[in-house]
């Protein structure tokens, strides 16, 4: 069972000294170039409603300037909402205390920085240990946590080095052994691995999914890239313009499309590679397992994976395990379906 870690509930931002007096504006229904010509205020968040669930990846996807780091800035206060609640692990963020923000800001979340943030003449070992040291805790102490998640993460032998001595995928791996070593149950990255080459990129995801198999993390990751979302997220949240367009599930969001920005959004993607047999599947009701099945697959397999398992033959069929579970049954042909995006709007106009 999941339990909600972080709910955000009607949650305005506008940037701008009277932002309290517009805000009526924007909850007519004033979007984002209106208000910044009529009312010389910048609209940041619009009604944000998203929870984000213990041990999940939520991810939050939009093009520049969408309002990703204004959302997560919220969590712990480093921005005052305009309007709006911000419950993080039962308690709203607006109604704590100096000391209790503050124990907030060090004990409940991490965070990982896009350029990494790490103190150029401490050696690796000592930025690793940093939030403990903040919290007081003695040498000792930081030194044996930070030694084992910088072992943890690959690091280990590059205690004594110094974070310049680093390539940028290396110091990412800093960047994350400091959060871990923080202990926090949140942590929150902000286009974490943007900076990095691409194939750095994909490892450090695929350190990140190995992590939280373990870990159980709540982790809120910010991108501006739909792969990177897809790969990662458990939730998905899209923003657009300070808006929620869409939000949930990724490959349902794929196979569903709210709206014709997101259907552009996810046309260019390789439905192949992220695809999973579970979200095309055909559940087992009462119906019967085909007796001419060509065999097992595992829920979890990609479409890429089937296309070559049956050599494309369209006219196979495949029993689904989900473990030692039989939970439906696959068709080829309705796979082949599933690789053509729905394009939801032009159905929409031809029918009208
Ligand atoms: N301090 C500020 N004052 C005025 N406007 C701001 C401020 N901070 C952010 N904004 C505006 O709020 C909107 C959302 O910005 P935000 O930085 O959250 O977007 P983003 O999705 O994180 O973008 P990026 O990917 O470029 O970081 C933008 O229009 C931005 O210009």
């Amino acid at each position: 069972m999941t339990q909600p870690m972080v709910r955000l509930s009607g949650l305005y931002k506008i940037f701008g000294a009277r932002d309290k007096d517009v805000l009526h504006h924007v909850q007519g229904g004033m979007g984002k170039e209106e208000l910044l010509a009529q009312h010389k205020h910048v609209l940041g968040l619009n009604n944000i409603n998203v929870v984000m669930q213990a041990g999940e990846i939520t991810v939050v996807m939009g093009l520049s300037g969408s309002g990703k780091s204004t959302l997560i800035r919220h969590l712990n206060r480093l921005i005052e909402p305009t309007a709006g609640e911000i419950i993080v692990q039962g308690e709203d963020v607006m109604q704590l205390s100096e000391d209790g923000l503050r124990h907030a800001r060090q004990e409940k979340m991490s965070m990982v920085f896009q350029k990494f943030a790490l103190l150029p003449h401490k050696t690796v070992l000592k930025n690793a240990g940093m939030p403990l040291s903040v919290r007081g805790e003695d040498e000792v102490t930081c030194d044996r946590e930070a030694a084992k998640w910088l072992d943890r993460v690959g690091l280990s032998g590059f205690e004594n080095h110094y974070p310049a001595q680093l390539s940028g995928g290396m110091q990412q791996r800093v960047g994350i052994a400091r959060a871990l070593t923080a202990n926090t149950p949140i942590m929150l990255m902000d286009e974490a691995f943007s900076a990095l080459d691409p194939l750095i990129r994909t490892d450090m995801q695929d350190l990140l999914l190995e992590l939280q198999k373990e870990l159980h993390k709540t982790i809120i990751f910010i991108t501006h890239d739909l792969d990177e979302a897809l790969k990662l997220a458990d939730h998905l949240v899209i923003l657009k313009d300070g808006c929620v367009v869409q939000q949930g599930e990724p490959q349902h969001i794929l196979l569903n499309p709210g709206d014709p920005y997101i259907e552009d959004f996810v046309s260019d993607i390789n439905r192949a590679r992220v695809l999973r047999v579970r979200s095309i599947m055909t559940p087992l009701g009462g119906d019967k397992v085909p007796a001419d099945a060509h065999g097992e697959v595992d829920v979890n397999d990609t479409l890429e994976s089937m296309i070559a398992r049956s050599g494309g033959d369209t006219s196979h069929a495949y029993i689904v395990k989900d473990g030692e579970q039989t939970v439906g049954t696959l068709d080829m042909t309705e796979l082949v379906r599933a690789l053509v995006p729905r394009v939801a709007s032009e159905a929409g106009a031809r029918q009208s």
